[in-house]
């Protein structure tokens, strides 16, 4: 059983929210503030590096290491969707209406 605390959609939830209200705070003070405001490309290059590194611990082999990162790629994504003001319930609407879509039958329709 998942409490609200580790529930993985009120986590990301309160985190954008975090982020939200980071706007505009003095980026000494705030690392999400920092990243802000850097605008869109700070924001990307900082996810990419944090996409690569879960992929490095990925095939590593450790499990801890790519956890870690996991939760350093879903902050960092969290920030860049922010920054060009996406929404989570944005993201959930594309994914909601992919369910039941098979990848393989997706691409071939592209074809
Ligand atoms: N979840 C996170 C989170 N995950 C990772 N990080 C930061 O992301 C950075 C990851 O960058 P690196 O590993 O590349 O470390 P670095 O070399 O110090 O970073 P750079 O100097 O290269 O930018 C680290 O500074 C981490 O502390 C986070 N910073 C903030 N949050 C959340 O955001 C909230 C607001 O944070 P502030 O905006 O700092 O108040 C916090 O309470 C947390 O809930």
């Amino acid at each position: 059983m998942t409490d609200a605390s580790s529930d993985i959609g009120a986590v990301l939830k309160r985190l954008e929210a975090t982020i939200a209200a980071r706007k505009g705070a003095g980026a000494d003070q705030s690392y999400t503030a920092s990243l802000l405001a850097g605008g869109a490309q700070k924001c990307a290059k900082k996810f990419g590096e944090e996409a690569v590194e879960a992929a490095l611990a990925a095939v590593s082999g450790d499990k801890a290491h790519l956890t870690a990162e996991a939760a350093d790629v879903l902050y960092h994504l969290l920030v860049m969707l922010a920054e060009q003001g996406v929404s989570l319930d944005d993201v959930a609407a594309v994914l909601g209406a992919r369910e039941g879509t098979s990848g393989h039958d997706e691409k071939a329709s592209r074809k």
